[in-house]
């Protein structure tokens, strides 16, 4: 079992140098609308190779609907997508393929199955996030449908914080940073290290706006357990904070807490999130995302027959990956709240009336 969801499940498959990598969204509702322009859209926002923050890989990611739409809707059956790879260069990889990248996930795959996939980390690249953004997609759709919006930026970088509290959405790839007057040092920051054949790493924000109240189950699928599944499951996630998070702990309970009003929370330290169920205020969390651990300095290692040697990487990385992953860490939201939304139809007798009497 490999899956994400219980009700809006997905599951990925392939590998950045393999032939193709894509998804399979299983237990999506019949009858919505599926505007391929946007999953394309979506794609677009995490590709690779579109400009300096980026590794310079060149890939389409174009999507392939196989199954589970039919003009145009949803047919309530199992939806594939496959996108195809175009731009592997396996041969980048000739010099360190019998040895473990520090910080990468090279050491611990071949430990668990005792096969090295040299190219370009097999599975374990974050290339398979392609999939997750073309089922996010899927996600939002649907969310649409209900009028939930998704949305994600950067709000930190190499330790460079973002100060306004009331962010702008990046809505594409163009678009940097969430904090305009901090923007053009968290670029610097990339470039300088990118220069120095170094990374960095990077903070990203998430929201969720027009949830409803309730989204959750108690005790054991709580709302923000199964967002931190989600980010924690991205690549290079090493960290997430629902609302406040770590603040909080310094702050006393008079500051922290959100008072109630009849029209709602008069702050919203919580992260629109009380005992693992959504409080109808806006879903707001933080994604901790470290610096990529391929850089391009000689670094030491072992080889998978236990000698010491030294690591000196060829290929194209991405200086930051909070960048990209912001849209992935977004991505994985979609997918959480829809498949809490089609958990919440049965928590109440009247729910169920509605859809079956
Ligand atoms: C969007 C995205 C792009 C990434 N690009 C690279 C990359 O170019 N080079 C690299 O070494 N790691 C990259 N990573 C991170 C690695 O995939 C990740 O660090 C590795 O799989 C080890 O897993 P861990 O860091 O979660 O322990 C990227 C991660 C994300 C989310
Ligand atoms: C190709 C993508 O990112 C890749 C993520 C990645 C890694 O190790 O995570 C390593 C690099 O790829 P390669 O396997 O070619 O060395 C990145 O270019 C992508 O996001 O589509």
């Amino acid at each position: 079992m490999n899956s994400f969801g219980q009700k809006f499940k997905f599951t990925t498959f392939g590998e950045s140098h393999g032939k193709a990598l894509g998804c399979i969204v299983d237990g999506v509702p019949a009858g919505i609308k599926v505007d391929e322009s946007f999953i394309q859209s979506e794609m677009d926002r995490r590709k690779p190779g579109q400009n300096a923050f980026a590794t310079a890989r060149s890939e389409g990611d174009r999507v392939e609907i196989l199954s589970g739409v039919f003009e145009g809707l949803t047919t309530g059956t199992p939806i594939s997508m496959v996108i195809f790879n175009e731009n592997q260069k396996s041969k980048d990889y000739t010099n360190v393929k019998d040895l473990f990248r520090p910080g990468h996930a090279d050491f611990t795959y071949f430990h668990k199955y005792g096969i090295r996939d040299y190219r370009g980390g097999g599975r374990s690249s974050a290339r398979e996030t392609a999939a997750r953004v073309a089922a996010g997609a899927i996600a939002k759709l649907l969310l649409k449908e209900l009028n939930i919006e998704v949305l994600s930026g950067i709000c930190e970088i190499d330790g460079i914080k973002g100060s306004k509290a009331d962010f702008e959405f990046a809505k594409t790839s163009e678009i940097f940073s969430l904090d305009k007057d901090k923007e053009e040092f968290q670029k610097e920051a990339i470039l300088n290290a990118k220069k120095e054949h170094n990374s960095v790493g990077g903070v990203a924000l998430v929201k969720v706006k027009n949830a409803p109240k309730g989204l959750g189950e108690p005790l054991y699928y709580k709302l923000d357990s199964q967002i931190a599944n989600a980010m924690m499951s991205i690549n290079a996630v090493k960290g997430i904070e629902i609302g406040d998070g770590f603040e909080s702990v310094s702050k006393k309970g008079s500051e922290n807490n959100d008072e109630i009003r009849s029209f709602g929370f008069k702050s919203n330290h919580s992260g629109g999130i009380l005992g693992g169920i959504s409080n109808g205020d806006e879903i707001d969390i933080k994604v901790y995302f470290k610096p990529t651990p391929s850089i391009f300095i000689k670094q030491e290692t072992i080889d998978i027959n236990n000698n010491e040697v030294e690591c000196e990487l060829k290929g194209r990385h991405d200086p930051c990956v909070a960048i990209r992953g912001s849209v992935v860490a977004e991505s994985m939201m979609a997918l959480v709240i829809a498949d809490m939304l089609l958990l919440n139809m049965s928590s109440k007798i009247e729910n169920i009336k509605k859809v079956y009497i």
